[in-house]
C-alpha cells in the first residue's frame, strides 16, 4: 500500500489520458471531395500552347494527326511538346483509323502517354496499340442516338470517349450532342466501365451544364479553346478550365434505365496496316471480333 509522497512517487504510475482538444481547423483533414472533372485541351500544335494549357490546370493536351486536320500538329513540334510535358500531364495523340506502325513509331518519337483512336478502329485494333506501345487508349465514338455510345462498350480501353456525330467529319466538329444520351452508358448494369471523356463542341460557357448532365471523368475540348485553328486563346482556356473545374459533379444521382433507341450497328473495322479513308465502312472486309470468334468456337478460349 503506498501511502507516503516518496512510495507515490516511486510507484509506476498508469499514463494519464491526455485532454482531448479540438484540433485547429486547418490541420483536420479535409472533408471527402468529389474530384473535380479532369480537363484535356485538344488541337494543340504549338509549344507554347501546351505549356500554357498544362500550367493552368489541364490533365491531358492532345495532339492531332490525322492529316485531314485544321490542327495537325506537325513532327517537330510534337516531339518538343512530348519532351517537355510528358511527366507532368498526359500527352494525347489523337488518330484516325491510322496504320498501327505509324501510331507505334509516333508514340516512341513523341513520347506520346495517350492514344486516342478517333476512327472505327476496333477492339482487336485497339488491343494491339495498347500491347505494343503501353500507352494508354481512349476509344471515341461519334454520338447520334443512344446506341451509338452502347457501341462503345465491347471495347475495353482505358477511356471512352463520346463526341458528337457529323456526317463526313470524323471528329473536331465544335458542335455538341445530347449530352442525356451519355447516361446510356451509365445504365450499363455490372461490370466496371472505363472512365468516360466527354467532347464535342465544349466552351466554357456550357461545359458546366453539361459535366452536371454526363458526369464524365474528363472533358474534352479543342475548337472552343481556339483563336484560329491550332492556336490556343489563353484566356479561354483558362475560362474553361475554371468552368470545369468548378462544375459540381451529382455523383449520386441515380442513372436512369434509359434503352438504346436502336440496334448496336455492324462490327467495326480493324484498320489495315495502310490508312483507310474515314468514309469508308469495310464492308469487304469484316472485323475480327475475338469474343465472337470464341463463342463460336469454344476451343478458342
Ligand atoms: O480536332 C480535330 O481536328 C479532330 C480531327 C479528327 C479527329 C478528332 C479531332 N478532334 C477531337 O474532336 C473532339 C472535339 O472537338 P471540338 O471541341 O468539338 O472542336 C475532341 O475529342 C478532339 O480530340
Amino acid at each position: 500500500m503506498a501511502d507516503t509522497p516518496s512510495d507515490l512517487t516511486s510507484a509506476p504510475s498508469a499514463p494519464r489520458p491526455r485532454p482531448v482538444r479540438a484540433a485547429p481547423a486547418d490541420r483536420r483533414p479535409p472533408a471527402k471531395q468529389t474530384p473535380t472533372t479532369r480537363v484535356k485541351i485538344c488541337g494543340i500544335t504549338r509549344l507554347d500552347d501546351a505549356v500554357h494549357a498544362v500550367e493552368a490546370g489541364a490533365w491531358a493536351i492532345g495532339m492531332i494527326f490525322w492529316a485531314g486536320s485544321r490542327r495537325k500538329v506537325g513532327a517537330d513540334e510534337a516531339q518538343a511538346i512530348g519532351a517537355a510535358l510528358k511527366r507532368q500531364a498526359e500527352v494525347v495523340g489523337v488518330f484516325v483509323n491510322a496504320p498501327l506502325p505509324e501510331v507505334a513509331r509516333l508514340v516512341d518519337a513523341c513520347q506520346l502517354t495517350m492514344v486516342q483512336l478517333h476512327g472505327e478502329e476496333g477492339t482487336q485494333y485497339c488491343s494491339e496499340v495498347a500491347r505494343r506501345t503501353g500507352a494508354k487508349v481512349i476509344k471515341a465514338a461519334r454520338v447520334r442516338n443512344g446506341s451509338d455510345v452502347t457501341a462503345l462498350r465491347p471495347f475495353h480501353t482505358d477511356y471512352h470517349l463520346l463526341d458528337t456525330y457529323l456526317e463526313g467529319t470524323p471528329g473536331g466538329t465544335g458542335e455538341s450532342f445530347d449530352w442525356e444520351l451519355a447516361r446510356v452508358r451509365r445504365a450499363a448494369r455490372g461490370e466496371r466501365s472505363p472512365k468516360l471523356i466527354l467532347s464535342g463542341g465544349l466552351r466554357p460557357d456550357n461545359v458546366a451544364d453539361a459535366i452536371r448532365i454526363a458526369f464524365p471523368f474528363a472533358v474534352d475540348v479543342a475548337g472552343g479553346t481556339e483563336a484560329s485553328p491550332g492556336r490556343k486563346d489563353p484566356a479561354l482556356v483558362e475560362a474553361f478550365i475554371a468552368a470545369a473545374s468548378s462544375a459540381r459533379r451529382i455523383e449520386d444521382a441515380p442513372a436512369p434505365e434509359v434503352e438504346a433507341d436502336e440496334p448496336p450497328p455492324a462490327a467495326a473495322f480493324e484498320p489495315p496496316e495502310a490508312p483507310a479513308p474515314i468514309a469508308a465502312p469495310a464492308d469487304d472486309q469484316p472485323a475480327f471480333d475475338p469474343e465472337a470468334a470464341a463463342s463460336a468456337d469454344p476451343t478458342a478460349r
